[in-house]
């Protein structure tokens, strides 16, 4: 089991609140992922959850006991760092095992699960050696199956893959997927990477300023954010905003992604003058200046060519142009 439930959870650091009110409700076996701009809190909520932090007021319940005045190793959970923090003169297998043994578990149970652990994580051709020896990858993934080991009801990442080189961080991303499938443990998962959230997450929580903006499947948030933050923060190229004035609209701002516009050579909704392309091999990104909506990016799949200064026209796909009100939120 591994339910939490945040209830009202609010940290001041002096004068300064960074969370201003949290309410989350994790179910057991769900993989949850924290979103957000740097420095509104997501890292403060996950080090709440684990206790390395006391919260200023509200509760953390974790399989229905409160838990707020727990110290952090009777939780129930295990914490993975974006910096490994293994322990450079022992072994990979004691490095995984050293918390187990600390705890009193009986040798046999420790090679058990660290048998399980490795095999999980692809680890068995390196239980002997040490930190020093290995890939960031692989120390990682030795973190992770430190982790793994412990059983924890709840898994908490911050940030894991931060160190990781890009193809690392695909395969690792991949591992942790599979391991959640494997697991079925509930997972918390803080990151800056907008793929690692999509793919990864059955519920992403958007939090701006140490308040939660949505909480919502991928998909939910992609087709339908409820508000103008949380439609520029999900969607990778960002979302084109357009004065709605401009475009003789009563909405405050009229929002249409990349991917939603089409362009043509003679006509369309806006005419524009291209600034830019960048050619990424699958698709490109044109980026055009346009006399009504100003600067925007359009994705087109494929390779499109087109010189700076070309006159192109852009059409949004009105049935996925979103409508914002003056205070954000999106218009029915
Ligand atoms: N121990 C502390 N004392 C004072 N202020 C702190 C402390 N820890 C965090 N803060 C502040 O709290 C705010 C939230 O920090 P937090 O690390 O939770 O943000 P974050 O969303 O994880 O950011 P990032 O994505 O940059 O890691 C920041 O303004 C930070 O400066």
């Amino acid at each position: 089991m591994g339910s939490l439930n945040i209830e009202n959870v609010k940290k001041a650091f002096g004068p300064v609140e960074v969370l201003k009110g949290i309410n989350l409700e994790v179910t057991d076996g769900e993989f949850v992922v924290f979103v957000g701009p740097s420095g509104c809190g997501k890292s403060t909520l996950l080090r709440v959850i684990a206790g390395l932090e006391d919260s200023t007021s509200g509760r953390v319940v974790i399989d229905g006991a409160d838990v707020s005045a727990t110290p952090p190793a009777k939780r129930g959970i295990a914490m993975v760092f974006q910096t490994y923090a293994l322990y450079p003169h022992l072994t990979v297998k004691n490095n995984m095992g050293l918390g187990l043994k600390q705890a009193g578990t009986p040798a046999a149970e420790i090679d058990r699960r660290i048998g399980i652990a490795s095999s999980m994580l692809s680890l068995e051709p390196y239980l002997a050696r040490r930190p020093a020896e290995l890939s960031g990858g692989q120390r990682q993934r030795v973190a992770i199956g430190r982790a793994v080991v412990r059983e924890p009801k709840l898994f908490l990442f911050d940030e894991p893959l931060s160190n990781l080189d890009a193809a690392l961080r695909v395969n690792t991303r991949l591992e942790i997927a599979q391991l959640h499938r494997r697991l079925r443990a509930t997972m918390i998962y803080v990151t800056h990477d907008q793929v690692e959230a999509m793919t990864l997450a059955d519920k992403i929580v958007v939090l701006n300023a140490g308040k939660i903006e949505q909480i919502g499947g991928p998909m939910e948030l992609y087709n339908a954010p409820a508000n103008e933050f949380v439609a520029g923060f999900i969607g990778s190229p960002k979302m084109n905003f357009v004065d709605g004035a401009r475009l003789g609209e009563t909405a405050k701002t009229i929002g249409v992604r990349p991917e939603h516009l089409t362009v043509d050579a003679k006509s369309g909704a806006w005419k524009g003058t291209v600034v830019h392309a960048e050619h990424l091999g699958a698709d490109t990104n044109l980026y055009l200046d346009c006399e009504k909506a100003g600067l925007i990016t359009v994705r087109i799949f494929g390779v499109y060519n087109a010189e700076p200064g070309a006159t192109l026209y852009a059409t949004p796909d009105p049935a996925k142009t979103y409508r914002f009100g003056a205070d954000g939120k999106v218009l029915k």
